[in-house]
């Protein structure tokens, strides 16, 4: 038996290059990262054909070059686990979104013309999009990014998924898809309407242009999407984009690593998370440091008490 690690080479959603931890057995190469100190975990990408049935098959390939049309998504949703692994594990020395080195198992292709991206608790699973609305969404290292810390949230501040504690949950996702992709202030703009460019879903600068509110006067009280996770979710995401702006994203990222994981709790609403911040800003800064007035000032300015 010839079972080994291996190295492939893959095209991904946008057309680009890149490589890829694979795994050779029997004869075939599979999506399958052994590469991590996962203490046994691996990084493994499914597809699920078209289909619903989750995880699915493995992805594989006869010859380690993924560069077929319909292996796009298969290559980003593996690639892009693999590079927020290592940002959770080299910057905040968390080993998978338990601390435990749980896998990450990813399914792409999920039915048909499927214009979204979920964590369902155990796994990711990403939808191809209809092409217009959405390219397939594993495309975008902050989409990726924004699933894997669902997972994060789920074991950590367990940040329940309705109104105030949904908004900062969904706000935690988008901060850190931020955090893994600082080249913008959108969400998605990588899978979102690729026929259009310079647009995204969400905006953390400007909540407004994709119709969410950034200040506490504007909170939208409603039944629908959990109570609005993905709307009111554009105030704490406005107070991150000024604390950020001011203090810069290597003191921001360990602000809201040490208060997702340290403070937060299930009920959390928006003050609650304003004092988190505080507090994790005075633990690693200093309550009379700049660091601490700039995280103060940003959530006085949406409004949040
Ligand atoms: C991560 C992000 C790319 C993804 C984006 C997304 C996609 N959708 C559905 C959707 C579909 C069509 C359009 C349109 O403009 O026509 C907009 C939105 N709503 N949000 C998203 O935000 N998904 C939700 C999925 C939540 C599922 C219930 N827990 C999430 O992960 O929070
Ligand atoms: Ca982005
Ligand atoms: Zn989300």
């Amino acid at each position: 038996v010839t079972d080994a690690a291996t190295t492939g080479r893959g095209t991904g959603v946008n057309g680009d290059t890149k490589t890829l931890n694979t795994y050779f057995s029997n004869g075939t190469y599979y999506l399958y990262d052994t590469t991590k100190p996962m203490s046994g975990g691996v990084i493994q990408t499914a597809t699920a054909q078209n289909r619903s049935t989750l995880p699915g098959v493995y992805s594989t390939d006869a010859d380690n070059a993924w560069t077929a049309s319909n292996q796009r998504a298969d290559v980003d949703a593996h690639y892009y686990a693999g590079v927020v692994y290592d940002y959770y594990y080299n910057t905040h020395n968390r080993n998978s979104y338990d601390n435990r080195g749980a896998s990450i198992t990813s399914t792409v292709h999920y039915q048909t013309n499927y214009n979204n991206a979920f964590w369902n608790g155990s796994q990711m699973v990403y939808g191809d999009g209809d092409g217009t609305t959405f390219a397939p969404l594993s495309g975008a290292l902050d989409v990726v990014a924004h699933e894997i810390t669902h997972a994060v949230t789920e074991r950590t501040a367990g940040l329940q998924y309705q109104n105030q504690s949904g908004a900062l949950n969904e706000s935690m996702s988008d901060v850190f898809g931020y955090f893994l992709d600082p080249n913008d202030w959108l969400l998605g703009e990588d899978v979102y309407t690729p026929k259009v460019s310079g647009d995204g879903l969400r905006s953390l600068s400007n909540p407004e242009s994709y119709g969410q509110p950034s200040t506490m006067s504007n909170y939208v009280n409603t039944t629908s999407d959990n109570g609005g996770v993905h709307i009111n979710s554009g105030i704490p995401n406005k107070a991150a984009y000024y604390t950020i702006s001011s203090i810069g994203k290597a003191q921001a990222e360990k602000i809201y690593y040490r208060a997702l994981t340290t403070y937060l709790t299930p009920t959390s609403n928006f003050s609650n998370a304003k004092s988190a911040l505080l507090q994790a800003a005075s633990d690693l800064y200093g309550s009379n440091s700049s660091t601490y007035n700039a995280v103060k000032s940003a959530w006085d300015r949406v409004g949040v008490n």
